[in-house]
């Protein structure tokens, strides 16, 4: 079967962007790793799938499958490409949207100056959310936010908790450079505190306003950039008073910013959007 699709990437989190708004969505599983898969496929962080909504409240409705093929709630990077994706292949002529996700509506918008602004609706801090057992780890509070910690090697490793429609740990590190990436955030994802796996956000603070940050991603390793990543490590600081909105971060792939209110209030991520070419692929 061969299948059209194109290739997108927010701050280097790359994704193929399939339009099934004609057409029902149908690959399988094992069909959607071939995709991404880098040696054997075309490769790509996520799969993004474009349908029509199930009632006129929303725009469209927007499908996300990681890397491993795994469906998941929600990638905020790819929220960003999903808009500049319809409007430029003229699927709407609105510059905001409403999209349905698994779990949410949200609000992607093409600026002016070529950026995209998503309203990524509000953080929860609820462990059950996540979810998250935190049931026999060590706890504490951290300027009334709490946060427990998993031992690694020897070392306790604290960190707190949110979620952006999907689940997020985020650590607070002195370098992001030299955080153990790979080996704690895979450890951390497949915890049994963590049902449903986890990403896993390493955060260095500079100042209240800015910060570097890299993330482990469920389904997908460590990526150029995770957009509710960086919006989970901006609301979990801010939570804690150690940075105030608005924040920037930086990613190996780009910069993202992210305004943030306090408690009752939306996310809002800003940052790049890149359409580099259609093509097909038999799969
Ligand atoms: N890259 C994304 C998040 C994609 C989903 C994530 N790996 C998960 O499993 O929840 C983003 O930009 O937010």
């Amino acid at each position: 079967m061969k299948i059209k699709f194109t290739k997108m990437h927010g701050a280097g989190n790359d994704f193929v962007v399939l339009d099934c708004t004609e057409k029902p969505f149908s690959l399988t599983e094992k069909q959607l790793r071939h995709l991404a898969d880098r040696h054997f496929g075309v490769g790509a962080d996520q799969i993004l799938v474009v349908e029509k909504p199930d009632d006129n409240s929303v725009d469209f409705k927007y499908r996300i499958f990681n890397q491993d093929g795994g469906e998941v709630e929600q990638c905020g990077n790819g929220a960003r490409c999903f808009v500049k994706y319809v409007s430029q292949r003229k699927l709407t002529d609105k510059k905001k949207i409403r999209v349905q996700t698994m779990k949410s509506v949200i609000e992607p918008e093409l600026l002016d100056n070529g950026t995209v602004k998503v309203n990524m609706g509000m953080p929860s801090f609820t462990p059950a959310d996540l979810p998250f057992n935190p049931a026999g780890l060590p706890t504490r509070e951290v300027n009334g936010e709490p946060q427990w910690a998993i031992r690694f090697k020897g070392e306790l490793w604290w960190f707190s908790v949110s979620s952006m429609g999907n689940p997020h740990v985020t650590i607070i590190v002195d370098d992001a450079a030299g955080a153990p990436v790979a080996e704690l955030g895979a450890f951390i994802e497949k915890h049994p505190a963590f049902p449903r796996r986890v990403n896993v956000g390493f955060l260095e603070i500079m100042n209240p306003h800015e910060g570097k940050v890299r993330v482990w991603e469920r389904g997908a390793g460590e990526t150029l950039a995770c957009g509710t990543g960086n919006c989970a490590a901006a609301v979990t600081s801010i939570h804690a008073q150690f940075m105030e909105s608005p924040v920037t971060l930086h990613n190996r792939g780009g910069d993202l910013t992210l305004q943030w209110e306090g408690e009752g209030e939306n996310v809002e991520l800003i940052g790049p959007a890149v359409y580099l070419f259609d093509s097909e692929i038999e799969l």
